[in-house]
């Protein structure tokens, strides 16, 4: 048997993505939709005062094309916190107004692929900083899930630990010649859904994530071993957008 990678968990992730039911909205009266709004609005409010006590981070953005109109991405503590989360989220006027599309659970994740330093990495502040993301309020977000292939030679699970670490330690050095440009954030889903990992990028200049992905396809990690899922990109809504957004 391989040598398994070590991997150090953090915040809990659940990425939720719903799209409106236009018409339905467009049929309460002015009143019912602000209340509604003002409703969501103090939900937001609520999950912005988790993040400033750094007991969780949420992000909220628009998603451009059919696959859903908006994702909530939330990170807590435990998958407890998460699901009253969901349910309390359900619970409100507005969500009686959304489909839901898709929806990923994950939990933050760093391997041991790259040196960690000494000591015990859990009372590392970078490495805390890391797992417990607050999570970056840039103009755009690209989500999608992937899983390494396990096919023939292709088996990236039969593979030594030094042949898996020589790839990571490429694909690493691709990845940081978008430092500034392109924030990752890597969930590990194996045994919580369909894919292995979630990959959320975020950036502020949405081309970033199609030159950061494009030049990875090339690196031997990706090119051999990556197969990834639904690719869904989005824009920053902050209360003033997501208002905008839910006006008729
Ligand atoms: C934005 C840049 C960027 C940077 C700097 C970066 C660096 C690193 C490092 C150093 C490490 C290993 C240690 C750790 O931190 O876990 C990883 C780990 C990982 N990555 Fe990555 N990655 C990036 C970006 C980045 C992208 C764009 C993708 C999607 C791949 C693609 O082809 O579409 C990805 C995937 C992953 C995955 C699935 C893992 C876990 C793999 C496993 O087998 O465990 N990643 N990644």
């Amino acid at each position: 048997m391989s040598e398994a990678a070590l991997t150090l968990e953090g915040w809990y992730a659940l990425h939720d993505f719903r799209a409106m039911d236009w018409n339905a909205w467009k049929s309460l009266s002015p009143a019912e939709r602000k209340q509604a709004e003002d409703e969501f609005l103090s939900f937001i409010q609520e999950w912005s005062d988790i993040e400033d006590k750094k007991q969780g981070s949420t992000a909220l953005y628009s998603i451009i094309g059919q696959k859903a109109d908006f994702v909530m991405m939330h990170l807590r503590e435990s998958l407890e916190e998460i699901n009253e989360l969901e349910t309390a989220f359900n619970k409100t006027t507005l969500a009686q107004f959304t489909i839901p599309m898709y929806s990923y659970v994950s939990v933050v994740e760093l391997s041991n692929y790259m040196a960690q330093g000494d000591g015990d990495p859990m009372q590392n502040p970078e490495i805390i900083a890391r797992l417990k993301p607050t999570l970056p309020k840039a103009n755009h977000i690209c989500f999608y899930p992937m899983n390494k292939r396990r096919e023939g030679n292709d088996n990236w699970y039969m593979l030594s630990m030094e042949e898996r670490r020589g790839m990571m330690r490429s694909h690493g050095m691709i990845g940081r010649q978008y430092a500034g440009k392109v924030k990752q954030i890597i969930t590990g889903s194996v045994g919580f859904d369909d894919w292995e990992w979630g990959v959320t990028l975020f950036a502020d200049d949405a081309l970033q994530f199609k030159k950061l992905v494009y030049e990875m396809r090339f690196d031997e990690v990706s090119a051999r071993f990556g197969e990834f899922g639904e690719f869904f990109v989005g824009n920053l809504l902050d209360q003033n957008k997501m208002s905008k957004m839910l006006e008729i």
